[in-house]
């Protein structure tokens, strides 16, 4: 196979579980293919004991969504798998039936670039149970990876306090579409470039970038290598100070700058990239402002992450451009952010919705049933809390009591007309046709700034932050806890 040609073949519908499959033909076979399901996709805990998650990763679910196909290459490869006994797994007619699947589903989702909390749904989807089904592992691949990846970008932008946060990962980062993915998601979390060329051509994102320390290398001597950068990009120039000796590399660096000026051009500034960073871009500024460099500016790297740049800020470290990579795109701390596809709700023979839950020892593990919502509530611009509800319980009412779905002694009373309620879940799909139009990738940026102005600083400590208040509404609390109780008498029976 040749990757650049041949990756996805232009479908990505086997991007999946294969129990997906067995239990689509399960459905088809049991005649439930077309009965009508709501799922919903949220996670149970931020990441990185952070205070609060930035949703990412919508612009891909789209995609996904209208290009639901299975083409026939993919057809072809099922309907050639075998079971042990040698019989087909996929009886023919189903393979047909899939030939003629297409996406009809409605889709509701938070935007990216929104702040969102646990037990929240950042997707739900309605349609036939098997598309449904069939949607779980591919949207859980994109979500989970670009909204752990915007969180993260957040924090450490949180961390850099305005300065620019480049961000580096492409050679450290997961693979190909691992690498694609995070350099989207850290600048719709925060970053304000990459090195990601292929990410800057696809998305949209600025790109940047210094020189490494093979440049310096490739010269007899470092002063030869920042002349020869110099006169290659005479506007461009952060030269690289450490390759041998940091102090005599910034000695090296004002030297070239001066003959810069001369020539009517600005050094931009040095990069430090290993040894005590607060120490040595302190010596940097020094050096840089004594020579009459002042605006030149002093960019770090070397396995930053959100600690260490708060760190070097408690030490007033003179960096004002944080270059962070691996940490960033690998999600160092917490590799997963561990959201999950849960069934809320099904449409029995008589045409009623029946809410679902999933039971289990851990009461953070089950889900909320029915067909909810979510609102935001805000007082003169701040967030308050985050209510999950069903629609029908809101009629005519002007307060409530929203609860904690893990801890029912938490509650907190709402009334209605003394706040701002914004509505978290937009329509996406309406019958499988596309109502949402994708920001530019700015614009979902800027979401992301304004959204996380919305939420108190105590949330957005980067260790141990205030909890954000979200809870289920008082009727819905009910409905979950009366239905934990009925299924599990029904184990029992
Ligand atoms: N003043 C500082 N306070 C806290 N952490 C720092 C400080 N200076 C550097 N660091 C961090 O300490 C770690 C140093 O790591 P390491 O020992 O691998 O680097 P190094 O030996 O200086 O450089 P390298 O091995 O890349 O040549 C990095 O994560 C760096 O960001
Ligand atoms: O440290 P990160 O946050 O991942 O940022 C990217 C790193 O990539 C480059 O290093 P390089 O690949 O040359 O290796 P190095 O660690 O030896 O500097 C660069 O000089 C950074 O140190
Ligand atoms: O442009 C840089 O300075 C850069 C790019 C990738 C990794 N490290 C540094």
């Amino acid at each position: 196979m040749k990757i650049t040609k041949d990756l996805y073949q232009g479908s990505l519908a086997l991007l999946t579980d294969f129990y997906q499959l067995t239990m689509a033909y399960a459905y088809w076979k049991s005649g439930k293919a077309e009965q009508e399901a709501i799922f919903n996709l949220f996670f149970r805990k931020n990441p990185f004991q952070s205070g609060f998650t930035i949703a990412a990763g919508l612009e891909y679910v789209i995609d996904f969504c209208n290009n639901f196909t299975f083409n026939k290459g993919d057809l072809d490869y099922l309907s050639e798998m075998k079971n042990s006994d040698g019989t087909v797994v996929f009886e023919s007619d189903f393979i047909e039936y899939l030939r003629e699947m297409r996406f009809t589903c409605d889709l509701e989702a938070v935007e990216e670039g929104t702040v969102i909390f646990p037990h929240t749904p950042l997707i739900k989807v309605k349609g036939p149970l098997i598309q449904c089904q069939l949607l779980e592992t591919a949207l859980l691949n994109i979500t989970n990876f670009q909204t752990l990846i915007a969180t993260k970008a957040a924090r450490v932008a949180l961390a850099a306090k305005g300065d620019s946060v480049l961000e580096f990962g492409l050679r450290r980062a997961q693979g190909i579409d691992g690498a694609l993915a995070a350099s989207r998601a850290s600048f719709i979390g925060g970053c304000s470039a990459t090195s990601n060329v292929m990410a800057g051509k696809l998305f949209g994102i600025p790109v940047s970038g210094t020189h490494a320390h093979s440049w310096i290398m490739s010269f007899d001597t470092e002063l030869e290598a920042f002349k020869a950068y110099a006169d290659a990009f005479p506007d461009k120039c952060i030269f690289l100070v450490d390759t041998y000796d940091t102090i005599n590399g910034i000695r090296n660096a004002i030297e070239v700058g001066k003959i810069l000026r001369e020539k009517g051009k600005e050094m931009l500034g040095v990069r430090i990239d290993s040894g005590d960073l607060a120490y040595f871009s302190n010596i940097a500024r020094e050096m840089l402002d004594e020579a009459g460099f002042e605006e030149a500016k002093v960019v770090a790297s070397n396995d930053l992450d959100e600690h260490i740049i708060t760190s070097l800020k408690i030490q007033d470290a003179s960096v004002s451009i944080w270059g962070v990579g691996t940490k960033l795109v690998t999600a160092y701390d917490q590799p997963a952010l561990g959201a999950v596809y849960k069934l809320a709700a099904i449409k029995n023979e008589t045409g009623d919705w029946e809410p679902k839950v999933k039971v289990s020892q851990q009461s953070i593990k089950i889900n909320v049933p029915g067909e909810h919502q979510v609102s935001r509530f805000l007082k003169n611009g701040r967030a308050v809390a985050d209510m999950i509800f069903l629609p029908e319980y809101r009629k005519g009412k002007i307060s409530a009591t929203i609860i904690d779905p893990i801890d029912p002694t938490k509650r907190k009373r709402i009334s209605f007309e003394d706040f701002e309620e914004v509505s978290l879940l937009k329509p996406i799909f309406k019958k499988g046709k596309q109502v949402y139009n994708c920001p530019e990738i700015n614009v979902i940026k800027q979401k992301t700034q304004d959204n996380l102005l919305h939420f108190d600083k105590t949330h957005k400590r980067l260790t141990n932050p205030h909890v954000y208040p979200v809870g289920l509404e008082e009727n819905l609390y009910q409905i979950r806890t009366d239905l934990v109780f009925k299924m599990k008498n029904y184990d029992k029976e």
